[in-house]
């Protein structure tokens, strides 16, 4: 009666995870969370598993299930969740096996329980290096996705998320964000004059004196061509006009030096501030880019701000207009 009962419990939880399964494909698509989706499908799939395992009518070699649960528990939950699924689980089964078999001296052998419990830790500790080695591709895929492959910079997709996450902070903590938006000036001069294999080193080196001249938290991003963008975390437009014109000198008083030319170039630069040019990354672009015209406009080589007219840096331009200088 017993044993009845018992394998009629094991129909009834199977039908019920067969009907279980079919709702979780339904949800599939729509739910926003799906490694809770994947816990609440594994979490009970092994229950009934373990409750297959304890009954008394079924054969050893259901145990052969056991290797399904550091699997499915990888793929589905990753690494640190998949390992702790796993190992719960399977030190379940471990312990189900020890009281259904352990007055049973011929299944009890000693070679044959070493064999199970290996292959279970092989496969516990494939699944877990696979998952790693996933992690990690997956990781630098969207590292490189955020990168500019010429600087090293983060490129237009990081400068956005970058602008959603400090442009939160600086409402929040109530401190000022400013935003520069740089070009280089009489850039496709040096390409014609030197080829775009020194343009490109120009776009590295100048990329790196900015980056030298910003701090630790600011964002330096290359958007374009020989456009970059600056975010300044904790400073106003004010301050960033300061930190532009440092910029202006840095670049134009530290030329690229190549073995027999020295490139030297120049920046223009526009200025805004989050709040009062608006506070949508578009709008703040927008009136950045409208001052660097500005400043393109009046003779490039300066900053230009919401108030201020461009004061050119004091090297002279005339050399610059060239592109560059041998
Ligand atoms: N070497 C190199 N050149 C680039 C790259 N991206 C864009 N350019 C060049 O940058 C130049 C930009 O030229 P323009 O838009 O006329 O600007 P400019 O010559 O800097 O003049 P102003 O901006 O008006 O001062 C073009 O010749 C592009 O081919 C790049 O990745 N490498």
């Amino acid at each position: 009666m017993t044993i009845k009962l018992g394998a009629a419990l094991l129909v009834f939880a199977n039908l019920a995870m067969v009907l279980y399964s079919v709702v979780v494909l339904f949800l599939l698509r729509r739910t926003d969370n799906l490694t809770r989706l994947s816990l609440a499908y594994l979490f009970p799939f092994f229950s009934v598993m373990i409750l297959a395992f304890q009954l008394p009518e079924t054969s050893i070699t259901i145990f052969g299930w056991v290797f399904l649960v550091p699997i499915l528990s990888h793929l589905l939950l990753g690494r640190l969740r998949g390992l702790i699924l796993s190992l719960f689980f399977m030190g379940l089964t471990a312990i189900v096996f020890w009281l259904k078999y352990h007055q049973t001296p011929e299944l009890m052998q000693m070679r044959s329980i070493a064999n199970m419990v290996v292959l279970s830790f092989c496969i516990l500790a494939c699944s877990h290096a696979y998952e790693i080695s996933r992690e990690r591709s997956e990781l630098q895929l969207l590292q490189s996705a955020h990168r500019d492959y010429l600087t090293g910079l983060t490129n237009r997709m990081g400068l956005n998320e970058f602008f959603l996450r400090e442009s939160k902070r600086a409402h929040r903590e109530n401190w000022p964000l400013s935003y520069l938006a740089v070009d280089l000036d009489y850039f496709k001069q040096v390409n014609d004059q030197y080829g775009h294999g020194v343009g490109d080193e120009t776009l590295t080196h100048v990329a790196k004196v900015m980056k030298d001249r910003l701090r630790a938290t600011d964002l330096l991003a290359r958007i374009g061509g020989e456009e970059f963008g600056i975010f300044l975390i904790k400073t106003s437009a004010n301050e960033a006009h300061q930190v532009a014109h440092s910029l202006c000198h840095a670049v134009i008083s530290k030329p690229l030096k190549l073995k027999d030319i020295e490139v030297k170039v120049s920046v223009s630069i526009g200025v805004a501030e989050l709040g009062p040019d608006g506070d949508s990354l578009q709008s703040l672009m927008s009136a950045a880019d409208r001052r660097l015209y500005h400043a393109k406009d009046h003779g490039r080589n300066q900053v230009v701000g919401a108030t201020s007219l461009g004061a050119k840096t004091s090297e002279s331009l005339d050399e610059l207009q060239t592109g560059a200088r041998t």
